[in-house]
């Protein structure tokens, strides 16, 4: 239970491993929850509808815009992503820190919508290694791959506009430094005010004292 609950935003090119960093730290952190995105996009093998995202025809995904269901939604390598609303309340509902993995479009639209929201970007260690890792993931057509590579160049040169920049080379080492990152946030919020008043009451107390002593 966290009392200032915040949008933690992860972006990334296709491949540099921000869904699996977003998964191992959703085991680690119970300060931390998922918004489940929706998404005209075809399941991949293993994928579960309301778990990785809520499959939608383009049908269905349109009616939700028009509907304002939707906080953010872009085009992402020609399909519709969108975060719904009700997804990030019940998260922040629960105390939790609501977790967005949403690419570089929607991170400008929760940063207007969510002053307090904190940015992240992932990158791969290398171009080579993003490659390998897009296409050792074996979902994507050659079709796909080639476009997800090509939208990873102008992904690239937002990734200024965000607050943190996590190199996914060792995978720990990625995993431990976002969690670091969402405690250094979380002090800023709530234990540095409260050391603040703590520290002004305690001043206060000692002038009293001198006072009392003149
Ligand atoms: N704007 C927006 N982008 C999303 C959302 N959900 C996922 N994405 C992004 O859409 C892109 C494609 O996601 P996906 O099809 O799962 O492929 P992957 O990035 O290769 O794993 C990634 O940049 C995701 O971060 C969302 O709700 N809104
Ligand atoms: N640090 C890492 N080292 C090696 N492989 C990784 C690393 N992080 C992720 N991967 C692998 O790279 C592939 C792409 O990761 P994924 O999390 O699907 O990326 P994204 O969500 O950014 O598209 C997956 O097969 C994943 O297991």
């Amino acid at each position: 239970m966290t009392r200032q609950p915040f949008p933690l935003v992860l972006s990334a090119p296709s491949g540099a491993g921000k869904t699996t960093i977003a998964r191992m730290l959703l085991k680690r952190r119970s300060d931390v929850g998922y918004s489940v995105s929706c998404t005209t996009r075809a399941p991949r093998p293993g994928e579960v509808d309301g778990v990785d995202y809520h499959f939608l025809t383009p049908e269905q995904f349109d009616a939700a815009v028009e509907r304002g269901e939707f906080a953010e939604w872009a085009e992402v390598h020609g399909r519709k992503y969108g975060t719904l609303v009700r997804e990030v309340k019940a998260v922040m509902d629960r105390g939790q820190h609501v977790m967005l993995d949403i690419d570089v479009q929607g991170a400008r639209q929760v940063v207007q919508r969510f002053l307090d929201a904190v940015t992240v970007f992932v990158v791969p260690p290398s171009a080579e290694a993003l490659v390998a890792r897009l296409a050792g993931r074996n979902t994507e057509s050659t079709e796909m791959l080639a476009l997800r590579l090509r939208n990873a160049i102008q992904e690239l040169e937002e990734a200024e506009r965000y607050q943190h920049v996590v190199v996914n080379d060792n995978l720990e080492d990625a995993v431990a430094r976002v969690s670091a990152l969402i405690d250094e946030e979380t002090l800023k919020r709530e234990r540095l005010p409260a050391l603040g008043k703590d520290v002004d009451r305690v001043v206060t107390r000692i002038q009293q004292e001198l006072m009392a002593r003149i």
